[in-house]
This record gives C-alpha cells, sequence and structure tokens, in this order.
C-alpha cells in the first residue's frame, strides 16, 4: 500500500492474528474523534475476490485495495479498517474465505475465517455477507452464515438483533426472481439454524429473533457496468439516508455505543477473547471496554494534576498555607472535571465507579499533605500562643489583667484553630475520613495544656505574693507582740492573726473566685491558711531564741521607768520600795514567761468556710444525727482546746530562761542600787567647787575666744531659748539631766578615786 493511502486505513488484524495498535489513532487521524457514540461499523465478509473492495469503495469511498486485471491473487490480508467519506462510519474489510494463501496459517485457515467472521458480527452493527449469485446453494456459501450463526449463539447475550446485509452480487433480474431468490436463501438460513447444535435455552428461539437479515441485489460487474454504478449509489442511500424506507440504520440505539475513543479497548477484548475461543458476552465486553477506558480517563485526570500536587506538597512542607483548601479544591476540581468531560458518554454505572476512585485517590494523594499542613498549623498555634504569652509576662500586669488577658489569648488562638481547620479542608465531605473533630480537640488540648500551664505558672506567683504579704504582716505582728510581752500575748496574737487572715482571705478570695471553681478556691484558701499558721509558728519560734532579751528587756521596761515612761529618779526612792518594784517586775516577767510553755494558736479554719460551718451548727435542720463526716471535723477543729497546743517549750528550758532572767534582773537591780547610793555631786565638798572655779575662769574665758566652742555654746543657748519660748522647755531638761546623768554615773567614779 502506498504511503498516502496508508492514512486512509488502518490495520487491524494482520495475517498473523495479532491485532495491531492504533486504532485510536486513526479514529483520530481520519476525523472521528469527536464523534463520541454517534458512529456505525459495517463490517464486510465473503469469498476471497468476490468483489468486497469493489463494492466498499463504490458504497462508502473508501479506497481498499482491489484486484487488478487478471490476477487471482489475495489482496486484503487480515481485516483493514477505513471510514466513510462523509458519516461518521467506520469500515471494515474482511480477508476473504476459502482463502488458498492461507492454508499454512499456525492456526490453520478455519480457526482464522471464523475468528475474524466472530469478530466482525460482534464488532459492527451491520455485518454485509458478500454473495455470488452464480454460487448461490453452495455449501461454501453458507457455511459461513452457518459459523457465524453457531457462533452467535455464544453472543447471545448481545445488546441488540445482529444485522446481516446479504448482497448478492451479478444479480440478472431478467433471469432470477428476487422474491425466490431470498426467500429461498432465507429458509436455507433457517435450515441451517435448524440444524446447528444450540443451548437448550435457544430450542424454541426462532432466528428472526437473533438475526435480522436484509438483500440487497447489484447487477452484473462486468456485463451491466451502469447499472451496477446505480445499484451501488442505491446501496450508499441506504446507508445514509436517513429518510431512506430501506435505511439500514433506522431505531438503531446510539446509546449502546461505547465512546469511539474505547473502539481501540473494545477491539482489542473481543479479539483477545475470541483467540481464546472463550465464551462472549457483547454487553460484558463492552463495560469491560468501557471500565478500561474510564481507568485511563482517570489515570489521566491524575496526571493532569500531579504537578499542582507535587507543588502544593513541596509548599506545604515549608509553610503553612492559608489557602490550601482552594488550592486543594482546585486541584480535585479541574481532576474531576478532566474525568466528567472525557467520561462522559460511558456506561453511568462504570463512569461513576470510576469517578469514586478517582475521588478517592485524590483524596488520599492529598491527606498527606494536609497532614503537613495541619503539623504546620500546630507549630503556628505553638508559636503564636507563645510570643502571646512572651508579650504578656513583659507587661508586668497585675493577677486580673493577666487572666483576663490569658482568657483573650484562649479565645483569639481558638478562632486561630478554627481557621486553620476552615483552611485545611478542601471539602466538608473529607470531614470524617480527615478524623477534623479528632484534629479540632487535639489541637484545642494543645492550646488548654498551655494555657493552663500559664494559668498555673501565674497564679502560683500570685499565691506567693500573696503568702509573702501575709508573712510580712505576721513578722509584724510577732515583731510587735515580743517588743510589748505581756500576759495578753497570745490573745493578741490571736486576735491580729486572725484578723491579718480574714482581710487577706475575703481579697484572695475575691480576686482567684473569678477565675477558678469554688472547690480549687477553698483549696488554695486552705493551703494559704495553713501556710500562714505556719508562719505564725515559725516566726514565733524564731523569736523565742531570744526570749531571754525579750523578757529582760519587758523587765527593764517595767522596772527602770515609771507608768509614763520615764525613769525612775533611784535617788528619791526608799530601797524596800525599789526591792518591792523590783520583785514585782520579776514577778510578772515570770508568769509571762509561763505563757511560753505551749503555742496557743490552734490551726484555723478558712474565715468563709468556718462560717459556713457555724450557720451548718446553728441551723436547726440539721441535727447531731444528720451531721456528716465533714460537718464533725469542722466542729472539732474549732473547738480546738488548750491541751491540743504543741510544747513551745518544756520545763528544763523554762527554767534555763528563768534562770538566765533572774540573774540579769539581779544585776539591773545591783546596778540600781548602786546607783542609787553613788552621788557623785553631793560626796564634793562646796569649797572644792570654789577652788574649782578660781582655777578654771580664766581658762574659761580664753575657751570661749575659740569660735569653736562660742559658737556651739550660741546654737545650744538659741535652741534652748527656742524651747522655753515654745513651752517646750521639758525637752533640754530631760537631755541635760540624761546627758549629765550619763557624765556622772561615767566620771563620778574617776572623779572619786582621784579624790
Ligand atoms: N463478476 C464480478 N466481478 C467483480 C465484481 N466486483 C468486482 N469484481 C472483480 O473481482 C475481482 C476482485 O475484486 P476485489 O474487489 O479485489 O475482491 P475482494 O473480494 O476484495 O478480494 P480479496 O480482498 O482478495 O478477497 C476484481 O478483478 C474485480 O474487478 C462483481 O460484482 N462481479
Amino acid at each position: 500500500m502506498s504511503e498516502q493511502s496508508q492514512n486512509q486505513y488502518h490495520h487491524l488484524i494482520d495475517d498473523q492474528c495479532q491485532l495491531i495498535p492504533g486504532l485510536t489513532n486513526f479514529i483520530r487521524q481520519s476525523g472521528l474523534g469527536q464523534s463520541h457514540n454517534s458512529y456505525n461499523i459495517v463490517s464486510i465478509i465473503g469469498s476471497q475476490n468476490s468483489g468486497k473492495s469493489t463494492l466498499l469503495n463504490r458504497v462508502f469511498g473508501t479506497n481498499f485495495q482491489m484486484l487488478s486485471g487478471s490476477s487471482r491473487t489475495q489482496t486484503t490480508k487480515g481485516i483493514w479498517v477505513s471510514r466513510d467519506k462523509e458519516q461518521n462510519i467506520l469500515i471494515l474489510d474482511v480477508e476473504g474465505s476459502n482463502s488458498r494463501q492461507r492454508g499454512k496459517a499456525e492456526k490453520g485457515s478455519e480457526f482464522y475465517e471464523r475468528s475474524t467472521a466472530l469478530f466482525a458480527l460482534a464488532f459492527s452493527q451491520i455485518l454485509i455477507i458478500n454473495c455470488n449469485s452464480l454460487n448461490l446453494g453452495h455449501e461454501s456459501e453458507y457455511s459461513i452464515i452457518k459459523i457465524i450463526m453457531e457462533m452467535n449463539i455464544r453472543l447471545f447475550r448481545s445488546d441488540q438483533v445482529k444485522q446481516m446485509l446479504i448482497i448478492i452480487r451479478d444479480f440478472n433480474d431478467e433471469v432470477d426472481n428476487f422474491k425466490e431468490v431470498t426467500e429461498s436463501i432465507r429458509n436455507e438460513i433457517y435450515g441451517i439454524w435448524g440444524e446447528i447444535q444450540k443451548p437448550p435455552e435457544f430450542a424454541n428461539v426462532q432466528p428472526e429473533q437473533i438475526f435480522k437479515i436484509d438483500f440487497f441485489t447489484s447487477s452484473h460487474f462486468q456485463y451491466q457496468r451502469q447499472k451496477f454504478e446505480s445499484d451501488m449509489v442505491q446501496l450508499r442511500d441506504r446507508f445514509i439516508n436517513p429518510g431512506n424506507p430501506f435505511n439500514l440504520f433506522k431505531g438503531y440505539n446510539y446509546n449502546t455505543n461505547i465512546p469511539i475513543e474505547a473502539l481501540e479497548d473494545l477491539a482489542t477484548t473481543l479479539w483477545d477473547t475470541i483467540q481464546k475461543n472463550e465464551d462472549l458476552n457483547l454487553p460484558n465486553q463492552k463495560l469491560q471496554a468501557s471500565q478500561v477506558r474510564c481507568l485511563k480517563i482517570k489515570d489521566q485526570a491524575i496526571d493532569l494534576i500531579n504537578q499542582d500536587l507535587q507543588k502544593l506538597k513541596q509548599d506545604a512542607e515549608s509553610n503553612y498555607l492559608t489557602n490550601f483548601n482552594e488550592r486543594a479544591q482546585n486541584i480535585v476540581t479541574r481532576s474531576l472535571h478532566h474525568y466528567d468531560t472525557e467520561s462522559q458518554y460511558y456506561v453511568e454505572k462504570i463512569k461513576l465507579e470510576m469517578r469514586k476512585v478517582l475521588n478517592d485517590e485524590l483524596k488520599t494523594a492529598l491527606y498527606p499533605i494536609f497532614n503537613q499542613q495541619i503539623t504546620s498549623l500546630q507549630q503556628n498555634i505553638k508559636n503564636e500562643l507563645k510570643n502571646n504569652l512572651d508579650a504578656l509576662d513583659s507587661r508586668n500586669t497585675s493577677f486580673i489583667k493577666y487572666m483576663d488577658d490569658l482568657s483573650f489569648i484562649r479565645q483569639q488562638i481558638k478562632q486561630v484553630i478554627l481557621q486553620g481547620l476552615h483552611q485545611s479542608l478542601p471539602f466538608n465531605e473529607y470531614k470524617v475520613d480527615w478524623e477534623i473533630t479528632k484534629i479540632d480537640s487535639q489541637l484545642s488540648k494543645v492550646l488548654e495544656e498551655i494555657i493552663n500551664n500559664a494559668r498555673e505558672i501565674q497564679f502560683v506567683k500570685y499565691i506567693n505574693s500573696q503568702e509573702k504579704t501575709i508573712k510580712n504582716s505576721i513578722d509584724n505582728l510577732i515583731s510587735n507582740c515580743f517588743d510589748t510581752l505581756d500576759l495578753e500575748f497570745w490573745t493578741t496574737i490571736r486576735s491580729g492573726f486572725n484578723q491579718i487572715l480574714k482581710e487577706n482571705e475575703t481579697r484572695i478570695r475575691d480576686q482567684i473566685s473569678q477565675f477558678f471553681d469554688h472547690s480549687r478556691v477553698d483549696k488554695e484558701m486552705n493551703n494559704i491558711i495553713h501556710q500562714s499558721h505556719q508562719f505564725l509558728q515559725d516566726d514565733i519560734q524564731k523569736k523565742i531564741r531570744e526570749l531571754s532579751y525579750y523578757l529582760l528587756k519587758r523587765f527593764k521596761r517595767t522596772f527602770l521607768k515609771d507608768e509614763k515612761g520615764l525613769t525612775r529618779k533611784w535617788k528619791e526612792l526608799e530601797e524596800p520600795v525599789i526591792q518591792q518594784l523590783f520583785l514585782d517586775s520579776r514577778k510578772s516577767i515570770e508568769d509571762i514567761l509561763q505563757e511560753f510553755t505551749r503555742f496557743k494558736v490552734s490551726p484555723p479554719q478558712s474565715h468563709q468556710f468556718s462560717a459556713r460551718m457555724s450557720n451548718m451548727f446553728s441551723s436547726e435542720i440539721v441535727g447531731r444525727a444528720q451531721m456528716n463526716d465533714e460537718v464533725r471535723q469542722a466542729k472539732q477543729s474549732l473547738d480546738f482546746s488548750s491541751e491540743d497546743f504543741s510544747v513551745l517549750l518544756d520545763t528544763s528550758q523554762i527554767n534555763k530562761i528563768k534562770q538566765q532572767f533572774i540573774d540579769e534582773s539581779e544585776e539591773e537591780y545591783n546596778q540600781v542600787l548602786r546607783q542609787r547610793n553613788t552621788s557623785f555631786n553631793t560626796n564634793v565638798p562646796k569649797w572644792m567647787w570654789v577652788v574649782l572655779v578660781f582655777f578654771m575662769y580664766d581658762d574659761v574665758l580664753r575657751w570661749m575666744a575659740n569660735p569653736l566652742l562660742l559658737y556651739p555654746i550660741i546654737l545650744l543657748g538659741s535652741f534652748i531659748g527656742l524651747c522655753v519660748a515654745t513651752g517646750y522647755q521639758s525637752i533640754p531638761k530631760v537631755l541635760f539631766q540624761q546627758i549629765f546623768g550619763q557624765l556622772t554615773t561615767l566620771l563620778g567614779p574617776l572623779l572619786l578615786k582621784i579624790k
């Protein structure tokens, strides 16, 4: 065949029983690619050199090679495909039967003839059986029809009645009666139908239920050439003119056609099945071809978006993508759109099944990228939380403001999670498979953990600072009580401590109950109260180590000072009075010391808790019998008796401190006595003062000339004058007495020694 004519044909099956790929290409190149399922297929079978190619070329405008001159060699080998010059009709020219050249083929000529004829019957809508009027009635002419009928029983699940057009060539209507001839052939065929072995279910089936047989006669090719050509034109009209009452495609259901681009798959499947000599089931074969095609279209639809998918993957690996859903949607939509467009003419069921497969594959391909996106989202959330918390920490705000800001941040991040999930979910239908609810709760869990952690840290800081405040107040209370030791020591401590707790508890409760639940607040308050009680114990224990110092200090204040706090004038007091004063003071201190045998502050309850308990005790509703364990315990703690107080100082420690105090207080007493009995200025004779003034006066005048002495004296004089003028003359008097008294104490003994 020349190169030019090669383009108008496709050699579908060669003479070695091989199906040659390229039918789809041929369909495209011959301009049938867009005909979808509105096309027809016409095949021709018949004896070798019976003028098949000649007929096809005349009727369909094809250019099949014809035998020229007197050569009787075979021109058509295997099956060749061409198309009608105008219409969407594919034409199959099948190698002639009774081929002498095929005798040596591998599986034999009979197998080959049967296979190609069966293929032509199964593949096409109209099978032309080319007969010569001269051969009619010959066994060889009917053998092919017999074979087709037999084989067609195996095609009984065909989707349409098979249409056969028997063309009787070289028909001479002057000699032969068309009606008689065709009736005779029809009877012959029905006779064959009766002869062939059929499965039981075909026993009562009439051949016309399976075959539609039409006849056409053509005039003698050589002797009635003009008429022959006119017959060919008429025959063409039956194929192409829908208005022709003998139109051969009338009533054909094009929906049973698979799309033309799947024909190659169908041809391959059919030929394989025929070659394996398996049962044919045309609708199934068509479904199979549809399946193969839909699978290919599905693969194309994946290939189409593969590059974008890879790009999305790369981008998602390096960053969180705010437009992930849009990009994923675009990928899926584009892929499905391609699939829908390309598969629209295929069997609905198969089309939908494969669409689901495509959808699943797209979802599966997107899932790891989605996972990456969620990992980035989680990281983003953590980073954003960290930045927000760092900023909040750096603002150094109050506890309440911090907690308010924290809950604002929590709300904000919740929004970020919602938005992130929205941005990462391309379709709502993916929600379940991609476990969005689970991811949402995981991300929320991460958020809650970080927020709770920050809350707890801030809470601990707050509690610590509050405990510090309480501790300072307790420190002050204890210091004051030790500075002013008296028999009311424990009462003062208890009421002071109670007051501190009450004030702080109200404040702390108010603040923390805005952010923590009732039981947590109660628990923390009890801890604070317990801790405060511990502070109190520790503070008192610490001070107790210096108890001797505080007792002596207290003793001095009672013994050395009068009720107004002024230093006693010992010289004005008689010794027995002083002794009595000493003994009284000592006794009171010894009494105070006895107070330190036990720690007399019971572990307190939360004020609000106690108040609740008290209310409950006073309530008549709660009878003793109804009192539950909690109430009973609380009541016991309120009834704390002195027996329960812990030991502070044992008897030996008390005795030791007492002894030390007695020694030190006696030393003080003796010193007072010495002071009383030692009078420097009264023991000095008056004449001695006169002599002293006589020898000193000129020196005094000389000292006065020195400004370092004169100015302090003037300043001192002015100060005394100012105090007198403003009515505070007692100030210089007291100062003078103090200074003079000290000087006398220091210098008196020295001067006495000199004397
Ligand atoms: N008597 C007669 N001869 C014809 C007719 N049509 C064609 N021929 C001749 O028959 C010979 C074979 O024609 P082809 O058209 O090549 O026959 P064919 O059946 O395609 O041949 P193969 O493909 O080799 O089987 C040629 O010499 C034609 O001129 C016809 O209607 N009657």
